[in-house]
């Protein structure tokens, strides 16, 4: 059982508020976890909001997405809560958990570890389905937790395709995601992260934690947004760590539409977080000639997940 909610910080913002909080983790082996939570203006006990639950990256905490992705504004206009979650369990003390960026500290890779030196602690896929859910219905927070949806970056877009795509429960009603890494059996750092946290390595991952073997196997319809960075701009997909058409490609063979599950390619981009919160002027769809407003990939997801998050 996880222990109670301590509030860290809490700041105004776009009226409503972002709160940080900390907590004794179950799932993490009762380690202490952070998380962001913003809660939208008009949130009440008796006006519960939807929940988005946003996922970032290797080397991230749960202040990256918060501070960097432009995600509050849009959110504070629809009306939707945002979940930000730290990337990994802090301070487990586990031999090599530090050496390297792209495993262990700020690399958990939303699974559930099966390699007994990680499992106690690298639980990141139960810390999100259920512990925080969990946590956050307890503490009376002004959540809707039947209308739940998630969108991440990176890694982050791996954890929020598999979190969509295994659940067995269909606790999300949408994905979204920014440069993920979208078939990681294939890739370095799936491979890299499967091989350690997981006693099957890479064939155990393929079952669960591998969004286009997943996709490949779905039968019931999916409400999937991705965008990515397909020019030379973003190192991490030109090292092949990403694999967008793969998914893309498993998709389409398994009868998806691009209305259940739209890849978009942007140019010129980099792996940053100026992609997740600036669009550019070339994207003319967005532009709204009477009165000349610019969205952002962020404000697009937004409003992506609110049209199933209020519907
Ligand atoms: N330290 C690394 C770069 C790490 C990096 O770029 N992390 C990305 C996510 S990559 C995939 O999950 C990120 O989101 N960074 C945080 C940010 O705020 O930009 C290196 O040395 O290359």
């Amino acid at each position: 059982m996880s222990e109670a909610l301590e509030k860290v910080s809490s700041n105004r913002a776009f009226e409503g508020e972002i709160i940080k909080y900390k907590f004794k983790s179950a799932t993490l082996g009762g380690l202490s976890a952070n998380f962001n939570l913003f809660i939208p203006p008009g949130a009440s006990p008796t006006n519960k909001v939807p929940l988005l639950t946003y996922l970032a990256g290797l080397t991230c905490t749960e202040d990256n997405g918060a501070q960097k992705g432009a995600f509050l504004g849009p959110a504070a206009s629809q009306g939707i809560a945002i979940l930000f979650p730290d990337t990994s369990p802090r301070g487990a003390g586990i031999e090599g958990e530090d050496v390297d960026w792209d495993f262990g500290t700020g690399a958990g890779f939303y699974l559930n570890a099966t390699n007994s030196k990680y499992a106690a602690y690298y639980n990141m896929y139960s810390h999100i389905t259920l512990e925080l859910p969990q946590i956050i219905e307890t503490a009376g927070l002004p959540i809707d937790l039947k209308r739940q949806s998630v969108f991440g970056h990176s890694m982050g877009g791996h954890g929020a395709l598999t979190l969509y795509l295994s659940s067995s429960t269909k606790q999300y009603r949408s994905a979204s995601a920014f440069s993920p890494i979208a078939n990681p059996t294939k890739c370095p750092w799936g491979e890299k992260a499967f091989s350690g946290y997981l006693q099957g390595g890479v064939e155990e991952a393929k079952e669960k934690y591998d969004a286009t073997e997943l996709i490949s196997k779905s039968k019931d319809p999916v409400h999937i947004l991705i965008d990515y960075a397909s020019g030379t701009a973003d190192n991490f997909y030109k090292q092949g760590q990403l694999l967008p058409e793969n998914f893309l490609k498993a998709a389409r063979d398994s009868g998806f539409d691009e209305f259940q599950v739209r890849v978009r390619s942007q140019e010129g981009y980099d792996h940053s977080y100026y992609f997740v919160s600036e669009k550019s002027f070339r994207s003319a769809s967005t532009i709204d000639t009477g009165v000349v407003k610019i969205s952002s990939f962020a404000t697009d997801h937004i409003h992506f997940h609110a049209n199933f998050l209020k519907a």
